[in-house]
């Protein structure tokens, strides 16, 4: 049983190494909230707040999940024992969508559930891989910058790579990438900047090969792209559409796409992730899991997640240091030869280095629980 004693939301700010542009979003300064929710043992479990500082990629901010945790959220836990971090999703019933502010709190309650138990994360959610295969995203700049940025990661040995599209730039740089690698595992992102007035040349890229392309129409729709997948021979893989598994059990009905990027803080936490993982599984729909320029306390919860055996595409986790300079936890998040092996240490298996989040701190904000 977990009786909260403290739930502490530490507001950093990092540096991004490089700026990061996709066709709707450009982030330098990564804000996040970490969650660390200390039981009266004295455990803690960590969750992070992936949601951006402004809301380009969806409605929720960090300002907003801050309002959420301390105001609503932390205070429907207080004083409830949870015997299991699925528990969550029901006392959450009555406050409608906010899933990255929900996923941080129900992330760290997985963290502290399995540490309690003395087993992993990846362990309780039923994964079955002992290491992950790695992609990475190459963000939008010149064709040529992100032609030699692609050529740096094959030499470290990623398995999938994906580059951002968008109208302004597609066509020729997916060609240019293609002359140069051939039979690379290569998929697009577009993040919604199309529309189907545009079919004919999303029909373009199908002779390029690429393993599915990301996200094409509205972050709102299926039924466009569903319109869209039966005139393209490349998979549609859905990101933004599916916040929910019954938004995926939708998708898969109309046929809206081939495969399913899983965010554990867009669709509200590792439970419905699960939950989703599995329905695609029952209909043969591929997943993998995705990225938010997230710290590694996410990037942790990505790589228990991603080892469930449907997760059969490499995801966006890549190493720390392709975003961060210094790195939140220890040991290093790294993939050696495009792989990561799954942490049978307890927990999340990374130990938080407090002198670095402290460094990044811009405030802390301690809930107590009424009962201490
Ligand atoms: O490497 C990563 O973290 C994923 C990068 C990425 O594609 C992304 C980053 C921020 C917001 C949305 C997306 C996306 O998958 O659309
Ligand atoms: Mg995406």
């Amino acid at each position: 049983m977990i009786k909260i004693k403290t739930v502490t939301l530490h507001h950093i700010t990092q540096t991004l190494k490089t700026p990061f542009t996709s066709s709707i979003g450009h982030v330098t300064d990564r804000e996040s909230i970490l969650v660390e929710v200390t039981d009266l043992e004295g455990i803690s479990g960590w969750g992070e707040v992936v949601a951006f500082s402004t809301p380009w990629y969806t409605e929720e901010t960090i300002s907003t999940a801050f309002h959420l945790l301390k105001d609503i959220l932390v205070p429907l836990l207080m004083n409830q024992p949870i015997s299991h971090p699925d528990q969550l999703n029901h006392i959450f019933h009555n406050v409608k969508r906010n899933y990255m502010a929900k996923a941080s709190l129900e992330g760290a309650i997985w963290d502290l559930y399995a540490k309690k138990q003395g087993v992993s994360l990846a362990f309780v959610l039923g994964g079955e891989k002992s290491e992950i295969e790695c992609g990475v995203v190459v963000g939008i700049s010149s064709i040529s910058k992100m032609t030699e940025q692609i050529s740096q990661y094959v030499e470290e040995g990623y398995k999938r790579f994906k580059v951002k599209i968008s109208p302004d730039q597609d066509i020729e740089l997916i060609e240019g990438i293609r002359k140069k690698f051939p039979k690379l595992p290569l998929m697009a992102d577009a993040n919604s900047s199309y529309s189907l007035n545009d079919t004919d040349r999303l029909k373009e890229l199908d002779q390029f090969g690429l393993l599915m392309i990301e996200q094409p129409l509205a972050a709102d729709d299926i039924i466009d792209h569903a319109k869209l997948q039966q005139k393209l021979t490349t998979r549609i893989c859905l990101d933004e559409s599916i916040v929910t598994s019954e938004d995926a059990r939708k998708a898969i009905e109309l046929g809206s796409c081939r495969v399913i990027n899983i965010k554990p803080g867009r669709v509200g936490g590792l439970t419905e992730s699960k939950k989703i993982h599995d329905l695609c599984k029952a209909n043969d729909i591929p997943v993998w899991c995705g990225g938010m320029l997230e710290t590694s306390i996410s990037r942790a919860h990505n790589i228990a997640l991603a080892s469930l055996a449907n997760f059969s595409i490499p995801g966006d986790i890549s190493s720390s240091s392709r975003y961060w300079e210094e790195d939140l936890v220890y040991p290093e998040i790294k993939a050696v030869n495009g792989k990561i092996t799954v942490p049978r240490a307890e927990g999340i298996g990374f130990h938080m280095q407090m002198d670095i989040v402290k460094k990044y701190r811009n405030s802390v904000t301690v809930i107590k629980n009424s009962y201490i």
